[in-house]
Formats: structure tokens, sequence, C-alpha cells
């Protein structure tokens, strides 16, 4: 099987059902051919471990590939290629490889358990639970449970209680809910052989974002990889049709997001519904409500209402059906909700049949965790935040004085440094006042939130350009610069990154995997990113502009500081912010002393409000010169296709209109002189690579 996903149309059964893509015009034109894979194979090659295969959909490949004319010609040579390769492999071909790629991962899977078998788990040891996935914990390097998993596990799996969880971001709430309904599910099958969800799914897991959806049936399937209980993900951006495909997978447990999970139960107007899972709900042995007071925010409320309704009249055996709530945010005080939000939370928990037995606990990780007999049953109203998360404000005189500071907080941090305070005597002295202002680190992840999507494109473009980011290339080339190579940035390439849910939902997901994989790299975003994400080290959260309640700061500020790392949250507060910012703070517990300004020095001002502007000029001309161009271009095809000259006053015209874009080189050297010269302190000099190196070494 190639790296690459395999984008097969597996004409699998019950066609009745589904129309085939294939027979789609989009896939006829594009000469895609459709094959028959071996369902059942192909279940069992991505249980022990393989690649996903995933069908295509005939509007995706439309878009992909484009019309006839927008076909790129290395595309197009692409796609002759390939369909060369794939007429000469026959379906018996691909079946045979796929039975060789299973038998070669058997064996590499065989390899791995028996060196996991060597690893130390006995953190786990009290909570007996299944032998596979004390695998995939060894697998994911998760020695020991934390606090929640620690709390939450034992009430779960032994006495089979209800959870009401609330613990701080990123502390480990999903597999709180994950490793018990894994655990079982597995232990409910009579073999490691038998299908886990014949009649239906074992679990229904809702969450208020796809994003999250997809990222929880991740994290569910890379513990239980190798066993038979598979989870299959239900989100909207997607197609209906694909995703009725996954349920024919009889997934152990479904990971969804309301609208979708509505309408596949049928409950929509549109008729999507997937018979399999309407009828399974009768199996349903655990539901879960994550991000629990997102969900019931406007849009989610009455589809998750109908949901649970059709559950509660569904479900075989309601005194088995084990409810998990978790939410870092469930416990704010409901003042300081927004008007009609405010008491959804609690009507949600009204309308949630949870049993007699019940454990209802907050985490809080600066205690010892609780004894399951002082199990509370009243939750505190107050947020959750990690202790390994620091306060920073960055005060501006006024809302314009924020994009110079975020410069320079970005430059510091990407390009210039830090500058040093004190110059007075040699090395030692100089590293020690370093040392004494406490070194921030460099480079790392950064996610930026603002409230606004056209706020997250202009701002991207802007950081992008003033970071020399490689996307900086796309904002420059819709000019076709003239003049001159652009010269690599020196020291780190930093990408930066935009998300906001006017995007594809493929792309957003794209957006996300690439971010986690960059070392250095801002994600611009609106809070479609606050809730819940998980990239693994991201070192700061800067508040662009201030979240609009206390539970989205907390959510937006838990995308740091994560399972149990450092992390900073930043604020860039103007005068008229001063007060709102009082109120979310005092909303999550933060008292004034907590909090540290952020000092900027007046030459790293001036350095960076020039960067600034030369950037957000650039970034306008840009804006406008495309826009120019493409009614140029549209001027001139016209000309052409009428077979008409222009006349002379048209042609000047045009030259007038390239004269800009070599302007624009020049504006884009001022301010690549501008960014490549780090501001100086007067009459001090900066450190050295190797002195910063030393400071770094001892400051962390
Ligand atoms: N036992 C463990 N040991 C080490 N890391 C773990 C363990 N359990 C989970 N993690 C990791 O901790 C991170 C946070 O987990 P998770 O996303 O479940 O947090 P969360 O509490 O749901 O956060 P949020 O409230 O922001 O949604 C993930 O990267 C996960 O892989």
């Amino acid at each position: 099987m190639p790296k690459k996903r395999r984008r097969q149309e597996a004409g699998i059964d019950g066609a009745e059902e589904v129309q085939p893509a294939a027979a789609s015009p989009a896939f006829s034109k594009k000469g895609w051919k459709s094959v028959q894979l071996d369902f059942e194979l192909m279940k069992e090659f991505e249980t022990a471990g393989g690649l996903y295969i995933e069908e295509a959909d005939p509007d995706e490949v439309g878009v992909q590939y484009g019309g006839a004319t927008e076909v790129p010609a290395v595309e197009k040579r692409r796609k002759r290629t390939k369909k060369k390769h794939q007429d000469k492999e026959d379906l018996s071909k691909v079946n045979e490889r796929l039975k060789q790629e299973l038998e070669d991962l058997r064996k590499k899977t065989q390899v791995q358990e028996e060196e996991l078998a060597a690893s130390d788990l006995s953190a786990w040891a009290e909570f007996e639970l299944h032998p596979k996935l004390l695998v995939g914990l060894a697998r994911q390097k998760f020695r020991t449970p934390t606090p929640v998993q620690a709390r939450c596990l034992a009430p779960a799996l032994r006495q089979r209680k209800d959870v009401v969880g609330a613990a701080e971001t990123g502390s480990g709430k999903t597999l709180a809910f994950g490793l018990p309904i894994l655990h079982h599910t597995l232990s409910s099958l009579p073999s490691a052989d038998t299908p886990a969800a014949e009649d239906g799914p074992r679990a229904l897991v809702l969450l208020p974002t796809r994003e999250l959806a997809v990222q929880v049936q991740a994290h569910l399937n890379a513990v239980a990889q190798g066993s038979p209980v598979h989870t299959e993900c239900l989100v909207g951006g997607m197609s209906t049709q694909k995703q009725k495909r996954l349920l024919r997978r009889k997934p152990a447990v479904v990971v969804g997001t309301p609208g979708r999970v509505y309408a596949l139960l049928g409950l929509g107007e549109e008729v999507d519904k997937c018979q399999w899972l309407r009828e399974g709900l009768k199996c349903l042995r655990h539901l879960v409500l994550d991000e629990a007071d997102r969900l019931v925010e406007s849009g989610h409320f009455k589809e998750l209402d109908k949901i649970l309704e059709l559950v509660y009249s569904s479900v075989a055996r309601p005194q088995q059906l084990q409810t998990f709530v978790f939410s870092a945010t469930l416990t704010l005080d409901p003042r300081a909700q927004r008007g009609e939000e405010a008491g959804k939370v609690d009507a949600l928990m009204s309308r949630l049949r949870f049993r007699e037995k019940r454990a209802v606990f907050t985490v809080d990780l600066s205690k010892e965790p609780q004894s399951s007999k002082e199990e509370k049953e009243e939750l505190p109203r107050r947020a959750k935040l990690p202790e390994t998360l620091r306060f920073k404000e960055l005060m501006c005189s006024g809302d314009k004085e924020k994009e110079p500071l975020l410069a320079v907080w970005l430059l510091r941090r990407f390009r210039w440094g830090l500058p040093v305070r004190a110059q007075a005597g040699g090395y030692a002295a100089r590293v020690s006042a370093e040392l004494q202002q406490n070194v921030e680190p460099e480079g790392g992840r950064v996610i930026l939130f603002v409230n606004a999507i056209s706020y997250v494109q202009r701002l991207s473009s802007v950081l992008a350009l003033l970071l020399e980011s490689p996307s900086a290339s796309k904002v420059l080339s819709k000019v076709r610069m003239q003049g001159g190579k652009q010269s690599a940035p020196p020291g780190r390439t930093v990408d930066v990154l935009d998300l906001h849910s006017k995007m594809r939902q493929k792309d957003r997901l794209k957006r996300i995997e690439r971010f986690r994989k960059l070392k250095d790299a801002v994600l611009v975003c609106t809070d479609i990113a606050a809730r819940g994400l998980d990239v693994p080290d991201v070192s700061a959260v800067l508040h662009f502009q201030a979240p609009r309640g206390s539970e989205v700061f907390v959510h937006r500020s838990g995308r740091t500081a994560r399972a149990g790392r450092e992390g900073q949250s930043i604020a860039f507060v103007a005068p008229g912010d001063v007060e709102h910012w009082r109120r979310v703070y005092q909303a999550v517990g933060i008292a004034k002393e907590d909090t540290e300004a952020v000092e900027v020095f007046a030459e790293e001002i001036s350095a960076a409000k020039e960067a600034a502007r030369l950037a957000a000029e650039l970034e306008k001309k840009v804006h406008q010169t495309s826009k120019q161009s493409s009614e140029q271009n549209w001027l001139k095809r016209a000309a052409r296709e009428a077979e008409l000259m222009l006349d002379e006053d048209q042609e000047e015209d045009l030259v007038r209109a390239a004269a800009p874009r070599k302007a624009l080189w020049g504006l884009f050297q001022q301010l690549q002189a501008r960014l490549r010269q780090p501001p100086r302190r007067s009459g001090a000099a900066r450190l050295t690579k190797r002195e910063r190196l030393a400071i770094a070494r001892r400051g962390r």
C-alpha cells in the first residue's frame, strides 16, 4: 500500500442505499476507476494499525482537480500516470497487496507488543484495565494516570457510576471517560476477534466542535489500536454519504457533533438517516457530553435535546446507561455566563437521566487527589486553570498600539531576542542582568486569538510579512513581484497560519495538523480553536482581543500549559479593555498580583512600529494591486476574445498599473531591512549567540 492515503471508490455492500460515487460525472470525467475492495480485510488492516483507506467524494475530486481548463500541467501529468498505474492494477492485485501488508503489520505489531510488555505500567495496575488498553497506554507512553483520570477511573470502572467531572484544561479528561468506555466494551466481548458492535454502537460521545470530535476519535483509536473496538466520527462539513459508509464499519464508539448526529439519526428535515445508528441506539451503554457547557450554547441545544430524547426512548437497558459529563468550565459562576446561556447547563443537567450511582467531582491539580470517600455532590463555582500557567499583560496606550506591541512580542520571540537591560560590567554582569529578567523562551508554537474572521485574515497576512513566513510568499505572489529574488530570512523559519469557521472543514483539519507538526509557528484564529484543541507544547496563548467571557478565557488559555507543561497566557490590554479584563480575572479567581506586566523598551516599540507600519502598508497595497490586476486581466482577455485592439489610453493604463508592483518590491525590501536589524538599546552591546545560549541553559 503506498504511504499516501488511497482514495479508491470501494463498491462495498449496501450499494442500493448509497449511490456509488464512481457513477458521478466528476469521477468518470477525471478517469477515476472504481475497484472492489474487500471490506472486512480493510477493517482488519486498519485495526492492525494500517493506514486509513478512504473513499473519494465526487465533489472533493471536482474541487481538487478543478475543471478541464483549470488543471495545472503537473497535476495532469500526475493524474495520467496514476490512471495508467491504476489500469494495470486489477482488483485481485489490490486485495493481494492488502493481505501481504496486513501480514507484515501483524508481525510488526507482535514485535512492538513484546517491547511494550517490558514497559512499567504499575501505576495503572489498580484499575485492572483490559490488557489491550494497557498496551495502548504503553504505546502512547502514558506511564501514569493524570489526576483527573485517577479520580474518575475507580468510580467509573468498578462501580460503573455516572460521572460529572470538572477539571482544568489539558488534564486528560478524554481518557477519563474514554478508558472506562473502551474497557467495558472490550471486556464484554466473548473473544478478542468478536466484532464489537454488530447491532449498534456501545457509546455515543457528543462534542461541540468538529475539530474536537476528530481529535477525540483519534485519541480513542490510538489507545484502542489493535483491538476490535473502533471509533468513528460524525461531523458537519463532510459528506453525509461518506459518513454513512463509515458507519457500515459498525464502530463501537460514535463521536460527533450534535448537528450531524441529529441528521444521521433521521431527526432532521433531510432524509439522511442511517438505519444502523438509529436502531442501534438500543445497544448504548455509555453517553458522554464533553465540553458540556459549550454544547448547550445556541445552535446546539435543540438538537441535543432531541438526541437525548431519542436515546432515552431507544436504549434497551436504561439502568445500564452510564453518563459522563465533562468540562473545564462546568463550574463557572453562572453569573459570569452570558444571558440566556446562563440557565442552560442546569437545564441540561436536569434533562440527563443520571442513575442513583453518581460521582460528582472537580479535580484541582494544586491539591492532592481526594479519596473516593470525599466525593462532593456539589460543584464549587470556580474555573479550573493549570498551575503551570503564567498570566501576563501587555498594557497598550490604545487599540492602535496593539499591533506594534504584538510585533514587539513576536519579533522578540522569533527574531530579535530580548534586549539587555543593564550594561555595566562585562559578560558576567550582562548574563546575570538577563537572568534577573527571567529569560523568555524563544521560538515555539504560539496561538493568537482575535474575535472576527476578517481580522484573522488581515492579521495573518500582516504577521506573515513581519515574520517572513513562507506563507508571505503567497501574499507577495499575488502581485507577481518583479525585480529580485527574496533571500531566506536569517535564523528560524516561522510559519503563520490562519484558522476560522469560514474555511472548509478539510482545510481546517489540515491547518491544525500542520500547526501540530511545525516547530515554530503562529496560529491566528477565532475562538473556533479555543475549546479542547490539543496541540502539544504550545508555549503561549495571546489574547490580542479580549475574550467575550470568562469561560472563553479559560478555554483559550487552556491551549497552553497542557499535561503539566509550562505556558503563558498573555492579554493585550487597551484602556477600554481594563474593566472587562478585571471581570474576567475575577470570575476565574485570578488576583491582580497573579499577573505580570510584560516590559517593553522604547527602542523596541519604535522599531516594531516601523516594521508593523511597513507590513500593514505592504499588505494593503498587495491586496489593492491584486484586485486591480484581476480587473486588468479581465479587460485584456475580453479584448482578445472580441478580437479588439486596446486603444493607446487603455494600454497606458495597463503600463501604469504595473508600476505600483515595482514600488511594492521597494517597500518589501525596506521591511526586510527593518526586520533583520534588531533594535539596540542606546550605548548597549547585544549579547552574543553563545552568551544567549548560556543564559537559556541556566534560565530554564
Ligand atoms: N495519562 C497520561 N499521561 C500523559 N499524558 C496524557 C495522559 N492522558 C492524556 N494525556 C495527554 O494529555 C493531553 C491533554 O489531554 P486531553 O485532551 O484529554 O485534555 P482535556 O482535559 O480534555 O483538555 P481540554 O479541557 O482542553 O479539552 C493530550 O495530549 C493527551 O495525549
